[in-house]
């Protein structure tokens, strides 16, 4: 056997001729923002040239502005062709060759221990132009500087060699032309270069033709001051954005320029299901050119569920998602956005109770939701939260406590709201309830449990019980006992009576209720019951999700039916009391509804 043992260090050697195939493969995984990054450097060649002719640094015409795309497929090319500055055969050798050169070297350096990450680098190092050589074999740059200075055509076929020659070109700007490699002939269909300019470049300022048509809007209105713009305005640029959406509930204009740059417009949805909300329905922009529309850790995430765009030339679009989520700046627009939305819901809510009580339903699921998820969310939306009670009026937290302290406080001075998930089957508690004095919310969504959760961390001494989760004596338990009018043994014998007839699954308990509570009450233990709910939408124990549900009987010791059930020991009558409990509760199907229902057609 061969014994000897190597050991060896050194550097692995990188070469600029290997660049390219790096930045093909790893760069983007979607070969087709190369439009994106052309496009955009035709935008701000035309940009820069309408800045030098406003600064009196250029004193030619400025002439149609317009960026041509076109295609021929015969050639096999692409061409982007701009009236912008244009640039010398010098600036060709310091933008193009050198700085992108030394940029991606530098790239190589800075990725080469860690793996490269993809995307990792267009932007920052300026080597959007090399995106190009994702599809095309070979760039011809062909440009006429505004300085006087000779055309210059520049001629490169992806390995670092590039050659430089005097052209004929008269008039200012630049031609970017691609041959299209033969593995990305795709991009040579009309239909395909024309969905991608319609992603990203729908709202360049700069106006871009293709195939005889200007496919952007120049000055979408996120641009523009708020103060200038209608309702209308507003409610058209949403159709564009989604068409045949129904009209959004309403908008908040965002517009920031300290410490970061923000502009945009959120649209808040009217949503008709709480599971179809359609998420990434923001488009996230930078300086008007489309970037993605997945706009996680950019804006908080219960406020995903609104549409709309954001702009902003802060947000590094380029790196990684745990940069992204890293990022000082995002953080901070995190939260301004988080604020704008707070402040705009309290000012409709303000301004307008009426109409922001008729609109609750749609935004209740945000802002239940942002409270749940989003404590600085939270501390401001308690004031312009509503509940709804079982008559439908709403309340806010403060006006519920006010119209509740006086009768619903326990015995240790905490407050019960009582609620209701279900007003329809829950009907015969609640109206038990009311008589009584009380007051039920309505809280049926499916943030609700989670939204009660909160609230009791939130507020002091009050909790939130299910109106049939037991008797209303024990559940605002004012600590008077309501005197029975049995003795012990006419409550044990009542309990093994009523056990015998309702089978298992059931626990039977004898007590003193108020006679105007039913015969029998079903009941549900407000702790298990919401155990199970948590398990059964992840995230519980599932200790309590395997537990079946138990129900408890409570038989009215003070209720006359009971009274001749105790002196009949009629079984048939037991039966029909507690079925009438389980019909209160929705609870009697099949054979035994069937059964009920004989029952009742005999007696009568
Ligand atoms: N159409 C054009 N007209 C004039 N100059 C251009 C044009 N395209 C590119 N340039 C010059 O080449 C430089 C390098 O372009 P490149 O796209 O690689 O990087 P960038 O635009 O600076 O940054 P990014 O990576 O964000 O695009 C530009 O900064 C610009 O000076």
């Amino acid at each position: 056997m061969d014994t000897t043992t190597f050991h060896e260090k050194g550097n692995i050697s990188i070469h600029t001729e290997n660049i390219f195939p790096i930045i093909k493969k790893f760069l983007y995984s979607d070969h087709e923002i190369f439009l994106r990054e052309l496009v955009s450097n035709a935008v701000d060649a035309t940009q820069k040239i309408k800045r030098l002719a406003s600064l009196g640094e250029y004193g030619g015409e400025l002439g149609d502005l317009t960026i041509k795309v076109s295609v021929d497929k015969e050639a096999k090319t692409i061409t982007i062709s701009d009236k912008g500055l244009g640039m010398t055969a010098d600036e060709i050798k310091k933008y193009i060759n050198q700085i992108a050169f030394s940029g991606a070297l530098e790239f190589v350096e800075k990725y080469k221990d860690q793996g490269v990450e993809r995307g990792a680098i267009i932007g920052q190092f300026g080597l959007g132009f090399y995106s190009a050589f994702m599809v095309a074999s070979q760039v011809e740059i062909v440009t006429k500087s505004y300085q006087d200075a000779p055309a210059a055509r520049w001629i490169c076929d992806g390995s670092t060699e590039f050659e430089i020659t005097s052209a004929d070109k008269t008039e200012r700007g630049t031609d970017i032309i691609l041959h299209v490699a033969p593995d990305s002939e795709e991009f040579l269909e009309q239909y395909r270069l024309n969905t991608i300019l319609e992603k990203y470049g729908k709202f360049l300022p700069i106006p871009v033709e293709f195939d005889g048509k200007v496919i952007n809007e120049t000055e979408p209105i996120w641009t523009k001051n708020p103060n200038d713009l209608t309702d209308e305005d507003y409610l058209k640029f949403y159709e564009t954005l989604y068409p045949f959406s129904e009209k959004p509930l309403f908008w908040i204009h965002l517009n920031v320029d300290y410490p970061f740059n923000l502009t945009g417009i959120l649209y808040f949805p009217k949503i008709k299901n709480e599971l179809q909300l359609s998420r990434e329905k923001i488009q996230l922009y930078s300086r008007q050119v489309f970037i993605t529309d997945e706009v996680k850790d950019v804006v908080p995430d219960f406020l995903m569920l609104l549409h709309g765009v954001i702009d902003s030339p802060d947000i590094p679009l380029n790196v990684s998602r745990s940069f992204l989520q890293a990022d000082a700046n995002v953080k901070k627009i995190n939260g301004y956005i988080t604020r704008k939305v707070a402040d705009k819901l309290n000012e409709l809510f303000k301004n307008d109770r009426t109409g922001y009580e008729e609109k609750f339903s749609d935004i209740g699921l945000f802002i239940k939701y942002g409270m749940v998820s989003d404590d600085k969310f939270y501390d401001k939306a308690k004031d312009f939260v509503l509940l709804q009670s079982a008559d439908e009026k709403y309340y806010t937290l403060e006006e519920y406590k006010t119209k509740t302290e006086a009768t619903q406080k326990d015995k240790d001075d905490s407050l019960v709201w009582l609620y209701t998930t279900d007003a329809g089957k829950q009907d015969a508690y609640i109206q038990t309830a009311l008589t009584r004095g009380y007051d039920v919310l309505k809280l049926e969504g499916a943030i609700d449990p989670h939204f009660i959760g909160k609230m009791e961390q939130k507020l002091e001494k009050t909790s939130f019980k299910r109106v049939d989760a037991d008797s209303l004596d024990r559940l605002i338990d004012k600590g008077v006992t309501v005197e029975s009018v049995l003795s012990e043994d006419e409550k044990t014998s009542l309990k093994s009576l009523f056990e015998g007839v309702a089978g298992a699954g059931y626990s039977v308990d004898v007590q003193p209720l108020s006679s105007d509570e039913l015969p029998v009450v079903l009941t549900q233990n407000e702790f298990m019951r919401r155990m199970n709910d948590m398990s059964k939408m992840g995230g519980q124990p599932a200790f309590f999700g395997s537990m079946p549900m138990t129900y408890n009987l409570i038989i009215n010791a003070n209720h006359p039916a009971i009274l001749r059930v105790k002196d009949s020991a009629d079984s048939n009558l037991a039966k029909q009391l507690i079925d009438l409990a389980l019909l209160s509760q929705g609870l009697l199907s099949g054979p035994s509804l069937t059964e009920f229902i004989k029952r009742t057609v005999a007696t009568v």
